[in-house]
């Protein structure tokens, strides 16, 4: 493995000194797919892909090499005494789903209540993206979202909305298009207060 490499596996139960393939070797295994899929990997159009590819997926899973804590950077504490809910929602994601390696592509809506200072809002996205940029379960990512933020800011609440379309349920499978799937998690002062539950989906939903 590069040790100049630094990788954030995106489960406790894994390891993360995984040893990382070669370049050559993950090109390699996207020939062996293309053969698999019945096309010919030396064929003109094709010669090249197995290059664009793995550096396309070091683009769509660079998430893995970047620690969303890092991510959230400095807070800021001199906002005149704002104590109310922050909400950032409609922030697009794109993701993929660690049981087929296909799209799934979102929304997430994610808010708090600081306790003293608060984040620029810009980092918020920037952990949504993170997460995203990783195999993932529509549920693993919506929890790992708000306690990241629960853990860097200690604010007094979080909560976090995913509704996203999950390709390999509209491509293949069943092939349901258009269905969506909604995921919350509410921590802290969310977590058992369904006014403030109410109150986050209503900032949400409200479309003016
Ligand atoms: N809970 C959850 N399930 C997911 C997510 N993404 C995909 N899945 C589901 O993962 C399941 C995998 O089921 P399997 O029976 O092992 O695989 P499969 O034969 O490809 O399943 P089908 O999609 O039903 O054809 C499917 O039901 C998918 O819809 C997700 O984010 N969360
Ligand atoms: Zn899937």
């Amino acid at each position: 493995m590069d040790a100049t490499v630094r990788q954030f596996p995106n489960s406790t139960a894994s390891d993360a000194s995984v040893e990382r393939p070669s370049r050559e070797e993950a090109e390699a295994a996207v020939r062996v797919l293309l053969r698999w899929i019945g096309d010919d990997p030396d064929r003109e159009g094709l010669v090249d892909t197995p290059s664009r590819v793995v550096r396309a997926y070091e683009e769509i899973f660079g998430g893995y090499r970047i620690d969303p804590a890092e991510a959230l950077g400095r807070t800021f504490e001199d906002v005149a005494g704002y104590n109310d809910v922050v909400l950032v929602k409609d922030i697009d994601f794109h993701s993929h789903c660690e049981h087929h390696m296909v799209p799934i592509v979102g929304k997430a809506h994610v808010a708090y209540l600081p306790h003293d200072k608060v984040l620029g809002l810009s980092k918020i996205a920037r952990v949504v993206d993170i997460f995203g940029r990783r195999l993932q379960t529509q549920e693993a990512m919506t929890q790992q979202i708000a306690d990241t933020i629960k853990d860097s800011l200690k604010p007094r609440g979080v909560a976090v909305m995913l509704e996203a379309e999950h390709m390999c349920m509209s491509m293949r499978g069943i092939r349901t298009r258009g269905s969506k799937t909604l995921t919350t998690a509410f921590l802290g002062a969310f977590r058992d207060d369904p006014v403030a539950q109410t109150r986050f989906l209503t900032m949400v939903y409200d479309r003016r």
